[in-house]
């Protein structure tokens, strides 16, 4: 059996914790690296210390050390941070799994020409309930293509910085795409005092931050006489770290190139 030797950014991070202890319990996985900025009070310290069971691997600020022997990075930090990682990654050849969302498309662009140098997985929710999800989508988009209005509805715990949700937003995009629209153009990001009636082809977006909700997200079409809601509900972190083993399984035989979740988990 092979085993991946697999780096996390961000390693004190609500996801990073996450991995690291996803990556421990995995029999073709190792904790190889892990990476913190070095304004972090955990640079230096054991990356498994706060889950009550070190693993000999210290959290470093510097590349070069946290990356060393490492073949894959898997990253969920913030764009700025995230860009860095991929300048150094593309560099040396580590293959990353980017779990990251807030990119503008300036970033995307970059880790599109990164990809070219080596082999990224980039997603913005790395769950099968949440791709699948986004099949489901395509379909329901199909068949309410007329009268009926699309809200995107997405809620999150209170330390989330980004808004929406680069699930919300990726669920716009599918829904726009199969649509023949354009996202940028028939977005709706907030609606405040007097908005004037509902544009028929617009897809609206409501965002709501409390508490410690992992993530759930709806899309509503509601039409004359009728409502359909889907909605994704995850109730741990972990369906996001498995997601990303995969990813980085998928990636073994792949020595570059860009790739989402639907490439690995077969849904195009
Ligand atoms: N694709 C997916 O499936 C999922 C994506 N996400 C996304 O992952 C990202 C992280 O989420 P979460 O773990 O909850 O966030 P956290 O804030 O808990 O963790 C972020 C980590 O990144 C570090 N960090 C902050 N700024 C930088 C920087 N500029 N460079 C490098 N590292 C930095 C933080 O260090 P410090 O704490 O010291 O600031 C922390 O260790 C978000 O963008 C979120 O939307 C989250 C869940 C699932
Ligand atoms: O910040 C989070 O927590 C999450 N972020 C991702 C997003 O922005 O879509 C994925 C998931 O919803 C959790």
């Amino acid at each position: 059996m092979t085993v991946l030797k697999i780096a996390v950014a961000g390693a004190s991070g609500r996801m990073g914790k996450m991995l690291i202890e996803a990556i421990g319990a995995a029999e073709d996985t190792v904790l190889s690296g892990a990476l913190d900025i070095a304004e972090s009070p955990f640079v230096g310290t054991d990356a498994a210390a706060t889950l009550g069971k070190p693993v000999g691997v210290l959290i470093e600020s510097d590349f070069a050390k946290a990356l060393a022997g490492s073949d894959y990075l898997i990253d969920f930090t913030r764009p700025e941070g995230s860009l860095k990682h991929l300048e150094y990654c593309a560099e040396h050849g580590i293959k990353m799994i980017i779990g990251t969302t807030g990119f503008d498309e300036a970033g995307k662009a970059a880790i599109a020409a990164a990809a070219k140098k080596t082999a990224i997985v980039f997603a913005p929710n790395m769950s099968v309930g949440v791709n699948v999800t986004l099949k489901l989508l395509e379909m329901a988009a199909k068949s309410f293509s007329h009268g009926y209005d699309i809200e995107i509805i997405e809620a999150h715990h209170r330390h989330k910085v980004d808004a929406p949700s680069g699930t919300a937003l990726k669920m716009g995009e599918v829904i726009a795409d199969t649509l023949g629209r354009d996202l940028n153009e028939v977005g709706v990001f907030s609606r405040e005092g007097v908005t004037g009636e509902r544009d028929p082809s617009s897809i609206g977006f409501a965002t709501i931050r409390g508490g410690d909700i992992v993530g759930d997200h709806t899309v509503l079409f509601a039409g004359i006489g009728e409502r359909v809601e889907i909605t994704h509900k995850s109730s741990s972190r972990v369906t996001y770290a498995h997601g990303s083993l995969r990813a980085a399984r998928f990636l073994a035989d792949k020595a570059t190139g860009l790739y989402d979740m639907y490439d690995v988990l077969g849904l195009h």
